[in-house]
């Protein structure tokens, strides 16, 4: 218990210490990419060494490559290894070739390594080779992401996905969204392979925390944050939640910039999309395991509604693990998040509880007993094993936690509480306002939700040769590249239905470079 105390008042007064140069820690560090507000990708950059924001013991320059910081990549290969690694490579680029057969659209990308894959697609990295304006201007073939959902149609719940993902992406444009450039499809064994093609981003925020043995630098956390909360008030605004934030699904690159990605879980979030709460929370019940620890309570309680207020809840989970590096709530399973939030966040109020609608669910809360309310800053103080200092002792840190970590949803702050909360106007440098999201994104969002099985199937059909479309027109007029010149300023509403773009899709038609086989 000594020795505890003293490490205590070893870390207390090392936080005094820190909190006296707060003011100078506020501003970015020497040769910083993080000024002049939130920088844009410049995809067409050479690769470079990445560079990683981990807290440096002497001055904040010192910075390890990304995900880099364990490898050994000094002295040359046995000989053994290196045939080995050749056959390695040329199996990779088989399985490369196998899961990204893109029939026509091979004429303008070309595959070059596979970088990610979650639950419902595999994404590579990709080269747009066609001469196109943005090639012959800076004389080099754009670097994109390019997803790939298999089998897009073929079951109700893949195809909403895929539907919901490119509803929201395809007219947004903002510096915290991932960036959707081009959309086509094939005719797979099982039906339709979607890809979505959008700008390359060089690493997750997964990677970025754990890649290193030393915890993110504290005006890195604040960036992070600052920018995630920037992303979530553009969808939030807009009555649109992400539903599935987590670090793998915030991508972030070199300069800093931080992009939401994933948006297969996104939902318009109003009135008229509670009938399908019983479908969704039967789904979250039984799928989706791998992102429990970041899962609301009107979710995992099965609560009567829910809302944008699952992604805040998320938000607090990010925040969290970015400080200490550790999972905050990490369940492995329903009844094991359950009681996870039991013990570490208390007894939930009785007025949540008479709501929970399933009843195994509200006995396993009745019966396992009465916790006391969380601690934040021991919570977080455990967690961080005293590495992190951000929250010990910190008022307003452990408010704005607090605030997050509401059971009622009700009762949690929002994304605009959030930004303007004295944690957040105190470390994040002040943003202004910014464009709203296009009316129509709202409009096609809500569309979704109401869709059988087949009709999801030929509006995704169409909305895929509409972006194509939408990307065709971009890339003829625009030469920035910039997606925002008529979307920004949209709020009338006037979006023509889609069922009215249908001829005028099929007199583009043969224009479009669409991956159709003849047989659809
Ligand atoms: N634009 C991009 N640039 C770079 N990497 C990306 C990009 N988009 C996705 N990735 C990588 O691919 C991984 C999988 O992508 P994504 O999360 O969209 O797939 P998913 O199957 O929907 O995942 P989940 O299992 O989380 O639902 C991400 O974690 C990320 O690391």
């Amino acid at each position: 218990m000594g020795l505890f105390n003293n490490i205590v008042d070893k870390v207390k007064s090392l936080f005094q210490a820190k909190e006296k140069d707060h003011i100078e820690n506020m501003s970015p560090p020497q040769g910083s990419l993080w000024s002049g507000g939130y920088p844009r990708q410049n995809s067409n950059s050479p690769k470079t060494n990445n560079t990683y924001f981990t807290k440096s013991k002497g001055s904040r320059e010192a910075r390890k490559p990304l995900g880099e910081a364990n490898l050994n990549i000094q002295g040359s290969m046995p000989a053994k290894k290196e045939g080995f690694n050749r056959v390695l490579d040329g199996l990779k680029k088989r399985q490369l070739q196998h899961d990204f057969k893109l029939e026509r659209a091979a004429e303008t990308y070309e595959p070059i390594q596979n970088i990610g894959s979650g639950a419902f697609g595999i994404v590579c990295e990709a080269v747009e080779t066609s001469s196109d304006y943005k090639a012959t201007i800076h004389k080099c073939h754009f670097q994109v992401a390019i997803k790939k959902v298999a089998h897009a149609s073929a079951t109700p719940t893949l195809a909403r996905r895929t539907l919901r993902e490119i509803r929201v992406l395809r007219y947004i444009d903002h510096p915290n969204i991932v960036t959707l450039r081009d959309i086509f499809r094939t005719q797979g064994p099982l039906g339709i392979d979607v890809f979505l093609v959008m700008d390359l981003m060089q690493n997750n925020l997964h990677h970025i925390i754990y890649g290193n043995e030393e915890p993110l630098d504290e005006y890195y956390i604040n960036q992070f944050l600052g920018q995630l909360l920037r992303g979530l008030e553009y969808l939030h605004v807009a009555s649109i939640a992400h539903r599935d934030l987590k670090p793998s699904n915030l991508l972030v690159n070199q300069d800093g910039t931080l992009r939401i990605a994933d948006f297969g879980m996104a939902k318009f979030t109003d009135n008229s999309s509670k009938k399908h709460d019983d479908e969704e929370h039967c789904y979250y019940m039984t799928q989706h395991v791998a992102t429990l620890p970041y899962r609301a309570p009107e979710l995992l309680f099965v609560l009567p509604e829910h809302s944008t207020a699952v992604d805040m809840w998320a938000v607090g989970c990010i925040f969290g693990e970015m400080v200490t590096r550790n999972e905050l709530l990490p369940g492995r399973s329903v009844q094991g998040q359950i009681k996870m939030l039991l013990t570490m966040l208390g007894h939930p109020p009785q007025h949540v509880i008479d709501e929970v609608r399933c009843d195994r669910t509200r006995k396993l809360i009745q019966d396992y007993g009465r916790k006391a309310d969380a601690e934040w800053d021991d919570i977080m103080f455990c967690k961080a094993r005293g590495e992190n200092q951000i929250v010990r002792g910190n008022c307003d840190t452990i408010d704005f936690v607090k605030q997050l970590f509401q059971y009622d949803a009700t009762r949690r702050i929002s994304i605009q509480e959030a930004l303007a909360h004295p944690y957040i106007q105190r470390v994040v440098e002040p943003m202004g306002s910014q464009k709203k999201c296009p009316f129509r994104v709202k409009k096609d969002m809500m569309q979704v939700e109401d869709l059988s099985h087949q009709e999801l199937i030929e509006i995704m059909k169409q909305d895929v040769r509409s972006a194509e479309n939408t990307y065709n027109e971009i890339h003829s007029g625009d030469s920035t590249g910039s997606h925002s010149s008529d979307t920004s300023t949209d709020t009338s509403g006037e979006y023509p239905p889609i069922v009215q773009h249908e001829q005028l899709m099929e007199d583009v038609a043969t224009q479009i470079s669409i991956c159709e086989p003849s047989s659809l």
